[in-house]
């Protein structure tokens, strides 16, 4: 297998992706048209020149690594299924909060390594102070960073005491909300919160949130950056059947199983989770 890129090289995608990020706020900030996909999802003029600007990047910073992205087309199960290494990327996540100027959307860069996702970069170059970025590579740590300020560590919260303080529970604003209120309401005391794309994780990743149960259609480029990140920070994005760890490209499919991204796990958070799924443990 070919080496994993060094500090140095991922340093040097970071810029890239903020670099990219950059050319998507200046379409976000004008009229732009929108398309609708095959799979009847929105399509803008910055999916494609985010999908454009990061896989030049990452062909000219690691031509020897392939890229998959959402917008690349499909590639066989048969061609990318034997990849041991390879850029899984989401150049827009969050179209319908872009469309809705919300700020609520990423750009999502993941390397994935045997079907694990081990680094992976979450850009929001709309939020407040010109963008913000959250990485993390796993075994190595997470990190945020608003423009122009200093990078942060962070870390996933221990869940508290919910006879003194909610649990803080993250959905999407826009797929999924009834399964989301029917979870929230088996668990205990709990604090609901909605934000756009994979912003979601990030939330967690940096302890401002203890959970996110996604029970409803993702595939696997929304989550693989995000994954990373939450990893790194010592949290798990686990599959809501098996509890198991996601994994990326096991199969043709590239859809994610439902799952549930959480920090610190204890026995209360297994009993609140049998309960909330209806399944034991
Ligand atoms: N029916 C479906 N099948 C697969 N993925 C879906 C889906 N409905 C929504 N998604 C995914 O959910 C993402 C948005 O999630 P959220 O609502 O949490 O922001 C979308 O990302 P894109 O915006 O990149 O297309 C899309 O990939
Ligand atoms: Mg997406």
């Amino acid at each position: 297998m070919t080496q994993r890129p060094k500090p140095q090289r991922l340093d040097a995608i970071r810029a890239g992706v903020e670099s990219a990020g950059r050319e998507v706020v200046t379409i976000y900030r004008r009229d732009f048209d929108i398309q609708t996909k095959a799979d009847d999802s929105p399509l803008t003029e910055a999916d494609m020149a985010s999908h454009h600007a990061l896989v030049d990047l990452l062909k000219i910073q690691t031509p020897q690594i392939p890229v998959l992205s959402e917008e690349s087309g499909e590639i066989p199960y048969a061609t990318r299924g034997s990849w041991a290494r390879y850029w899984l990327i989401d150049p827009l996540d969050g179209t319908k909060e872009f469309i809705k100027k919300s700020g609520e959307f990423t750009l999502n860069v993941a390397l994935i390594e045997n079907g694990v996702p081990v680094f992976g970069i979450v850009h929001a170059p709309a939020l407040e102070n010109g963008g913000t970025t959250w990485w993390g590579q796993v075994g190595e740590g997470a990190w945020k960073q608003i423009r122009g300020e200093e990078p942060q560590a962070i870390r996933v919260r221990a869940l508290p005491d919910p006879e003194h303080e909610p649990w803080k529970v993250v959905g999407s604003r826009s797929h999924g909300a009834a399964e989301f209120e029917s979870f929230c309401a088996d668990l205990p005391y709990n604090e609901r919160v909605s934000m756009g794309s994979s912003l979601k994780l990030c939330l967690v990743a940096e302890g401002e949130a203890d959970l996110y149960p996604r029970l409803a259609p993702t595939c696997e480029w929304d989550t693989a950056a995000a994954q990373a990140v939450v990893n790194a920070a010592g949290g798990e994005v686990l599959d809501a059947h098996t509890l198991e760890p996601l994994r990326c490209n096991q199969q043709d499919s590239v859809l994610n199983p439902y799952f549930i991204v959480c920090g610190q796990r204890d026995e209360r958070w297994k009993q609140a989770l049998a309960k909330a799924l209806n399944t034991q443990f």
